[in-house]
């Protein structure tokens, strides 16, 4: 953790609404004022599209398997390199992993493939991360060590395949079945690296639908917040001001002490009450440690 150069990182698994929170902090970003720099968890995947489905293959003769969720297909030495690079210098590097020809297309590229490495960092406030692995920590890695406000976002798993399946076969040009395959191929890594991290977070977002999701499977729509709610549990619950957010937040209620639950299409509302007194909490911190390091400097 650094005072001088924070890292805001928001971890789930793929299709759990990462990117699509992205807008929420963006948002608050800009009413803050803030200069952010933004980091998909993507790019830190080893492998291309092409090279990937070449180590599955190779994977399925050896008898054994590789996910996006694991460490044999994503380079945490790197991930570890950045967040511990930028909390030091406020510098590092990073690029893209296009998954769309949306995407691909003003770089002249191909979807599944990487943008060039290219430096970060200069003249930014804050380092947000959003993808699989902000939290993560193996015997060899610790990424969630250098994070200053780790959130979770994580909808319960029927929800969270069913967000997966709809997204990559209308978006990436998947099947389902192959959605479904690699959904199951993924398990041991799901269980071993992703879920972990959301016993560090200082705050998780998991999305609970109202409706009948029993066979995610055969899905044909994504439940829409109006169908669910949100379960927002705090790591610590002193200095939370739960009664403000249950003032502010129509429906709101708390099923525990540390737990807030308020309605699915509040959900925008809830992260920017939450969120924006603890990113203004690093942006203090920061001050702070930036004056400190002016004031030692003229001694
Ligand atoms: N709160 C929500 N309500 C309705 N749909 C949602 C919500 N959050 C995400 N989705 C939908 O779920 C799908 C996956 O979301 P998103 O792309 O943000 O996931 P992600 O976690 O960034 O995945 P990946 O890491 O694989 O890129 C998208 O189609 C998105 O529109
Ligand atoms: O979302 C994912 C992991 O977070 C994707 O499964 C991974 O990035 C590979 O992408 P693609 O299937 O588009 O090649």
């Amino acid at each position: 953790m650094s005072s001088r150069n924070p890292i805001i990182a928001v971890t789930g698994s793929s299709g759990a609404g990462t990117s699509t929170t992205t807008d929420a902090f963006e948002h608050i970003f800009r009413t803050l004022g803030i200069t952010s720099v933004n980091v998909e968890g993507d790019s830190f995947h080893r492998f291309s599209r092409q090279e990937m489905d070449l180590e599955k293959r190779k994977a399925r003769e050896d008898g054994t398997n590789i996910s996006y969720f694991g460490d044999k297909a994503n380079d945490f030495d790197a991930l570890e390199r950045l967040f511990k690079g930028y909390s030091e210098t406020g510098k590092g590097r990073m690029r893209r992993y296009l998954h769309t020809f949306d995407e691909a297309v003003p770089y002249n590229q191909m979807p599944g493939t990487f943008t060039p490495w290219e430096e970060l960092g200069e003249g930014t406030d804050i380092l947000f991360y959003e993808g699989l692995h902000g939290g993560v920590v193996t015997e060899k890695n610790d990424v969630a060590q250098y994070v200053d406000l780790l959130i979770g976002m994580v909808p319960i798993v029927n929800l969270e395949w069913i967000q997966k399946i709809i997204r990559d076969t209308n978006q990436r040009g998947h099947s389902r079945e192959a959605v479904t395959h690699s959904i199951v191929r993924s398990m041991d890594d799901y269980i071993n690296f992703i879920t972990p991290q959301f016993s560090r977070t200082h705050v998780n977002f998991q999305r609970v639908p109202t409706v009948d999701t029993s066979n995610p499977f055969s899905a044909k729509a994504i439940p829409s917040l109006d169908e669910s709610f949100v379960v927002i549990r705090f790591r610590e619950s002193e200095n939370i001001d739960f009664p403000f957010y249950l003032s502010m937040i129509d429906g709101a209620f708390m099923s525990r002490v540390n737990t807030l639950v308020v309605p699915g299409g509040k959900m925008g509302l809830a992260m920017e009450l939450i969120l924006t007194p603890l990113i203004k909490e690093l942006m203090v911190k920061k001050q702070q440690a930036n004056q400190q390091l002016d004031w030692m400097s003229d001694l």
